[in-house]
């Protein structure tokens, strides 16, 4: 792992490093917010996965969630959203290949070598910031934006025990019903859907949903209002009788302007369930 950057950041560091993935087999960079305390003990870290066309940089200069990550004394950690590099395949489009790695293992061509975000997310990267990093494996939380809130929804649903509360900002709610996961979800995982099933929020939600609480929000007049599909993922929280709470927040679009507006909300819930 070699360091980037270091910078003093409300009385913390916020770092960015790059390390060699076993998963993406290739260089990988991430951010890494440490509160003050994590000077003198292992802190509780949020993960936030970003969405189509981001890096680790777009949610760490533009989310605003250091300030309230510093005041609760929470880690933030900010990983990529695909595999990078000259020999890993890529997309003339913004949503498919390099910066929408969807967070799938891929199992076709030309994708299956380097994107295998799953496992980056999942195996690699815990494996990296655990060994290097005074951050407490026993107090992890997830959220995530567009792309990312997805990526939070299905890892979190799919890892019970790992994440003690999750949150999304304008998820991918539906993917399997809508042009933002068809077009990708087949690309990366083939044409059997079947295979597509386990990357759904709302499938999920129905199926077994997250044994902790969940906090959804959704600008009222988001852009992509139709490929998101919140209200699939509403009516699923509600059959399944969800613990949590989606708001749908009247007026705000898609972009950072809303997800920074949101953001102690959600680090405020989320240090509910890490610091309890
Ligand atoms: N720019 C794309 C839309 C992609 C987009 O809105 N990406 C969101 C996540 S899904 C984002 O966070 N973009 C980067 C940013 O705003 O910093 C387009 O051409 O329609």
């Amino acid at each position: 792992m070699r360091t980037i950057s270091e910078n003093r950041c409300f009385g913390g560091v916020q770092g960015v490093y790059a390390h060699k993935s076993d998963a993406t087999d290739c260089e990988m960079t991430f951010g890494l917010f440490l509160p003050a305390e994590a000077e003198e003990e292992q802190v509780p870290v949020l993960w936030y996965l970003s969405g189509l066309t981001c890096t680790h940089e777009n949610a760490m200069t533009k989310a605003g969630a250091q300030k309230w990550a510093a005041e609760a004394g929470i880690a933030l950690v900010f990983p990529d959203t695909s595999p990078r590099g000259d020999g890993v395949a890529d997309d003339p489009a913004y949503d498919l290949g390099k910066g929408a790695g969807f967070y799938v293992n891929a199992t076709e061509a030309p994708w299956a070598p380097h994107y295998r975000m799953w496992d980056y997310i999942t195996d690699d990267l815990p494996r990296v910031l655990f060994s290097a990093f005074p951050l407490a494996e026993d107090a992890q939380s997830i959220t995530g934006h567009s792309m990312g809130g997805h990526g939070a929804l299905t890892i979190a649903m799919s890892f019970p025990g790992r994440f003690r509360s999750v949150s999304a900002f304008a998820p991918i709610a539906h993917p399997t019903a809508s042009d933002w996961g068809r077009k990708q979800l087949g690309a990366y995982l083939g044409p059997d859907a079947a295979k597509w099933a386990p990357h759904d929020a709302t499938l999920l939600m129905r199926k077994r949903g997250f044994d902790g609480p969940v906090l959804v929000d959704q600008g009222g007049s988001d852009q992509f209002l139709d490929l998101l599909k919140p209200e699939a993922l509403a009516e699923a929280m509600a059959a399944s009788r969800q613990n949590g709470t989606f708001r749908i927040q009247k007026g705000y679009d898609h972009s950072y302007f809303f997800v920074s507006t949101f953001m102690e909300s959600h680090v405020a819930f989320h240090a509910d369930a890490l610091l309890a």
